[in-house]
């Protein structure tokens, strides 16, 4: 049974599929009311208001995945998530025309005043001279942050006859050409605009930006806009350009503390407020509820989510073309990591073949998880695997080859340890399945599965006789056998696949036989 906690309110009808599903049990709670069986739940379901912090990670070690149903994961810890190998996904577009479209409402109301006239007529007045407003034809409107949202609210700027300036340090010509916008600098856009519309994310580059020293380069008389997130407008900064006059008016879907409470801006005739409505429309949460249900089903499937926030992106396509490299990489990881039990410094992955052309930091990060994973007490995954590797000091590299060692495919594995350098290649052969085709400098040709021995020796003969006879003095099947040499009555290894664990006690009696130099168990 797979848990999903849903813990912010959610479109029904966007949840509905992972209803359907006899494997899953929804449980529509707030945090602080299941906390005694927080450690049940393998996944969450959030959009802005649950916060997930470390701490309540902590409370969870059971969970897999986080999925906000909206944009903003800033109310999400997700270098934490990470840490604890949790993948955060979210629905990146389902709610960007609700949210361009309040932007535009809320932008029209500023500016004609309509909230306060609304309050008068409702309050039995009609006083038709006390809100005259602007019009918003032909005005400069400055667009901070040119994603999708702002290039939305930019599509219907110009429907209304408004000239558009846009500040994007991530924004290319061509788009801006394309949409009819004109690319700025900040300054620029401080400078020219009427109206400004912040449409960032929050970041420690974005937060303030709208603060003390970028307000005082606006006009005089300039509405401000923020429906992204709160602490883009400094609000103390905000409070004191209403209070000199400088800033006509604000319209303001988020704050820097939601709930608002009481705040000095409420006590502003010319601040227009909506808690947090951007995404509230019917259509954006079925929208972002649906992404989100659809992305954990994915999941439970053991397929790759497509919007992680902390993983690379990968297509249904793409995976499908990776899947079968993905696992190879992982048996050469968990492969290497016990044949080289020493502490290593570095690990490159060599690609060559038709590996080569496909997504493969997502394969790497799968060798890493399976190398990491038995010297690591947490859960390794391939959303944690880079973040622990570099705690460990353990870097790592890709690289690619022309050189595929005869095979359609060839991942080629070297991990760098102390006194030691380890060489191993893979290859998958779609009707024939995973194969080890190079160990520590041999060629060989053996499957890295179940329980396996390694024995290094000297070629000479008798030696497979006398390693058959201890596994079956000790009653210990042989599945398969594979041997290798560098070059005739030389150094030479076995490979033997086993039907069940060996004792580690019994290393020591093939030792003893004399001319082997190590015997290992390996697990895959
Ligand atoms: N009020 C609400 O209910 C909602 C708010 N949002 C918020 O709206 C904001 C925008 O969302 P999207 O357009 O979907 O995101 P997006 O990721 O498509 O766009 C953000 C843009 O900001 C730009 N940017 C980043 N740092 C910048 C900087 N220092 N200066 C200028 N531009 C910068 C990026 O290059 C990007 O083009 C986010 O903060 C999101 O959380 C989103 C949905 C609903
Ligand atoms: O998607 C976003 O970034 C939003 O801010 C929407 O927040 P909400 O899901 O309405 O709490």
């Amino acid at each position: 049974m797979f848990r999903i906690l849903v813990s912010d309110s959610m479109s029904e009808e966007g949840l509905a599929p992972l209803r359907k599903s006899e494997q899953i049990e929804i449980v529509q709670k707030k945090v602080t009311e299941v906390e005694h069986r927080l450690h049940e739940f393998d996944a969450l379901l959030v959009r802005s208001a649950t916060k997930v912090t470390e701490e309540l990670l902590e409370k969870m070690p059971n969970l897999k995945i986080v999925g906000r149903a909206g944009v903003g994961v800033d109310n999400i810890d997700v270098d934490a998530a990470t840490r604890h190998g949790v993948v955060v996904i979210n629905a990146p577009n389902g709610n960007t025309i609700s949210t361009a479209e309040h932007t535009f409402a809320m932008m029209a109301a500023l500016v004609r005043r309509i909230p306060q006239a609304h309050i008068s007529v409702k309050s039995r007045e009609w006083n038709r001279n006390a809100f005259v407003g602007n019009e918003l034809y032909g005005k400069h409107l400055g667009i901070i942050g040119f994603g999708r949202i702002g290039s939305e609210v930019a599509k219907r700027a110009r429907a209304f006859g408004m000239k558009v300036h846009v500040y994007d340090p991530f924004l290319t010509k061509e788009r801006a050409e394309k949409l009819g916008v004109t690319v700025c600098t900040l300054d620029e856009v401080l400078a020219l605009s009427d109206i400004i519309t912040v449409h960032t994310p929050l970041t420690k580059e974005t937060k303030g930006l709208l603060g003390e020293k970028n307000l005082a380069k606006t006009k005089k008389g300039v509405y401000l806009l923020n429906c992204a997130r709160g602490g883009i407008i400094d609000e103390k900064a905000l409070l004191q350009f209403l209070e000199n006059g400088h800033v006509a008016g604000a319209a303001l879907d988020v704050f820097e503390k939601e709930p608002l409470g009481d705040h000095p801006l409420l006590s502003f005739d010319n601040v227009i407020v909506t808690p947090h409505l951007g995404a509230s429309t019917v259509e954006a949460q079925l929208n972002v509820a649906a992404q989100v249900a659809e992305e954990v089903l994915q999941f439970l499937e053991g397929k790759p989510v497509t919007s992680s926030i902390n993983l690379p992106t990968l297509s249904k396509e793409v995976y499908a073309k990776i899947q079968s490299f993905y696992t190879l990489a992982k048996k050469m990881g968990i492969l290497a990591s016990q044949f080289m039990n020493i502490p290593v410094q570095e690990i490159t992955v060599t690609y060559a073949g038709t590996v080569a052309d496909l997504e493969t930091t997502y394969i790497t990060r799968s060798l890493l998880a399976g190398f990491l994973q038995p010297r690591v007490a947490s859960t390794v995954n391939e959303v944690n695997a880079a973040m622990i590797a570099k705690e460990r000091g353990i870097t790592f590299g890709e690289k690619f080859s022309d050189d595929t060692y005869g095979y359609a495919n060839c991942i080629s594995l070297t991990v760098y340890g102390e006194n030691k350098v380890f060489t191993m290649k893979g290859t998958h052969i779609p009707t024939y399945g995973d194969r080890i085709v190079q160990f520590d400098g041999f060629s060989i040709d053996f499957a890295p599965e179940g329980h396996l021995l390694y024995i290094q020796h000297h070629d000479k003969p008798g030696m497979i006789g006398k390693v058959g006879n201890v596994l079956g003095a000790h009653d210990v099947n042989i599945a398969t056998m594979q041997v290798g040499r560098q070059k005739a009555g030389g150094k030479a290894i076995m490979m033997l696949s086993l039907d069940k664990p060996l004792d580690e006690d019994m290393l020591q009696t093939f030792i003893n036989i004399g001319d082997i130099e190590t015997a290992k168990k390996l697990e895959v």
